[in-house]
């Protein structure tokens, strides 16, 4: 049998028949989905605070797909409600229609109905499609005070709490559907709390965010009993949409987690921390709401080695400018002061491989410890062997002299910072590590533009080396292995890195000018007369 000859054809007008195989086609079974797949039905917040914009952050922020149906649109601030326009029930229905005639929904959350006629429109909607989780914010009147729900609805929402899995009251709606005078302590309110339980089978999650006190205690009250979840009270007035948020999160979260208790117990962590976030997000001027991403800080940040290049912008042009490096360009410096900064950095290169090695050992993935460590003997290798050559030829050092040269102090400060980092995060190591690279390739690619004919110059090798493509290539994968180490670490981790990266740009402009001022250091003997390299 042909599908042709079972499925009626699609009008082009009007909505789509929910013919049992038009569901039955949605190719989602087989391999199980990447994330829950999670539906609001809930009125607008043009805002973004509340309602269905805050429900999709709060599904997003937990890494569920988020869908959503509109029993109303609000029109609505910071400050209050302006006015509800409610499409109507026939509507609604297609809505919904049209999400579970197509998509398997894992957990559902409802929150602003309306009116009575799109109650009945969810319970009908209800009593066919049947995701695994239905989670019931009762929302009936804004923190605002302005009603979200006809007074005549009042009854068809308690008959949608009868549906619910959960149903998460605050105390004015848990005595509105009791029908009782609202609790104004805490043991009144779990007292009140069980009695709709055991009238609806609902578990319900007591909201105590209309309390005073130091704490902002939650409690799921069910068939196990009480479980309460303390937090502290958050100072603050930017409390919109802490409800909506509360219940979708739980909603995101229940099809990943055991019981209600392991879902609530994540969202209320995760809530609190988008409370105290939420101040500085500067939404509005009366009562804004919470920042949904405060676990993800770093989020939609620039790249780390962009931000980084950028704070050192100084630094980067006073290098350019030095009179070492210029000299160093015009082939000008004497041969003395590059044998000194040659020796330096000798003794540089030792303990920078060593750093090297280190963040070969913290790296997380087998590529990072691959370049890391392949870094730290190419430093050795390659680099060193360019100072180990000349220094043999010039000032007749052998290899073990080179390897006995002892820092000055402006070098150990530096290679001192470079190990202090490494006794830090691989982040912070990385960081650390990178203006040696990238500092590098920028001064390479710049003296190769500013000597121009390499042929006949004194610091040949040296600028050939830095200007080399291969070396522009090598910053730029430690530049992408900072990065990635970077898109995962808080806030003050990352002002860490960015101060380790300053530092370290900060200390290569002193380790460049220790090459002409240098209060008796000891120098290598080099030649008068040296030769081009
Ligand atoms: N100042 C606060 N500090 C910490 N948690 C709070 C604060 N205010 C509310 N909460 C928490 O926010 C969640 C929502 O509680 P609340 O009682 O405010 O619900 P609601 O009135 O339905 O919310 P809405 O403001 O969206 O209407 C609960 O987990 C509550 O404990
Ligand atoms: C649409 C909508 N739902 C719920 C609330 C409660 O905060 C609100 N203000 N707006």
């Amino acid at each position: 049998m042909s599908l042709a000859a079972t499925t009626p054809a699609l009008p082009t007008t009007g909505p789509v028949p929910a013919s049992e195989e038009v569901r039955g086609r949605a190719p989602q079974q087989g391999a199980g989905p990447s994330r829950p797949r999670v539906l609001s039905i809930a009125g607008t917040d043009p805002t973004g605070g509340a309602g269905i914009q805050a429900d999709l952050k709060a599904f997003a922020a937990h890494g569920a797909y988020g869908m959503a149906v509109t029993t109303a649109l609000v029109a609505q601030n910071t400050h209050g409600v302006r006015s509800v326009h409610v499409p109507g029930a026939e509507f609604l229905t297609e809505q919904l229609d049209a999400v579970s005639d197509d998509v398997v929904i894992d957990a559902v959350k409802i929150g602003m109905v309306a009116d009575e006629a799109n109650a009945r429109v969810i319970a009908t909607w209800l009593g066919r499609v049947r995701p695994p989780f239905v989670v019931l914010d009762p929302v009936m009147v804004a923190t605002s005070g302005h009603r979200l729900l006809d007074e005549g609805a009042e009854q068809a929402v308690r008959d949608l709490v009868a549906l619910a899995d959960l149903v998460t009251p605050n105390l004015p709606e848990l005595a509105v559907l009791l029908g009782e005078p609202a609790a104004t302590t805490w043991p009144d309110a779990l007292a009140q709390a069980r009695r709709l339980h055991a009238a609806s089978g609902a578990v319900v999650l007591l909201k105590g965010g209309h309390l005073t006190g130091e704490e902002s205690p939650d409690a799921l009250v069910g068939p196990d009993g009480v479980t309460t979840f303390s937090a502290p009270r958050v100072d603050t007035v930017h409390t919109h949409g802490t409800g909506c948020s509360l219940s979708a999160a739980v909603a995101a979260l229940r099809p990943r987690r055991d019981d209600w208790v392991g879902a609530v117990r994540d969202a209320k962590t995760w809530l609190t921390g988008a409370l105290r976030a939420g101040g500085v997000l500067a939404v509005g001027t009366g009562h804004g709401p919470v920042d949904h991403l405060a676990h993800l800080p770093t989020l939609g940040l620039r790249a780390f080695s962009e931000e980084a290049w950028e704070r050192i912008a100084g630094w980067r042009e006073a290098v350019e400018g030095m009179g070492f490096v210029r000299a160093l360009a015009d082939g000008s410096l004497a041969a003395e002061d590059f044998g000194f900064y040659l020796a330096q950095d000798a003794a540089y290169l030792a303990e920078y491989a060593r750093v090297l090695s280190r963040a070969s050992l913290l790296a997380p993935t087998p590529e990072a410890r691959q370049f890391f460590a392949g870094a730290a003997v190419e430093s050795l290798e390659v680099e060193q062997a360019l100072h180990r050559d000349w220094l043999g030829e010039h000032a007749g050092m052998d290899r073990g002299a080179v390897e006995d040269v002892d820092p000055s102090p402006v070098t150990a400060a530096y290679t001192n910072h470079l190990h202090a980092a490494s006794n830090g995060s691989y982040a912070e190591t990385v960081a650390a590590l990178l203006p040696c690279y990238r500092l590098y390739a920028h001064i390479g690619d710049v003296l190769v533009r500013r000597a121009g004919d390499l042929r006949g110059h004194l610091y040949a090798r040296w600028i050939a080396l830095y200007g080399d493509p291969s070396f522009a290539e090598a910053t730029r994968t430690a530049c992408a292995f900072a990065d990635e180490a970077a898109r995962w670490v808080s806030p003050a981790e990352r002002e860490r890195m960015l101060r380790a990266f300053e530092l370290s740009a900060m200390h290569e402009y002193l380790f460049f000018e220790q090459g002409l001022v240098r209060p008796g250091w000891p120098v290598p003997p080099v030649g008068r007369q040296a030769a081009q390299v």
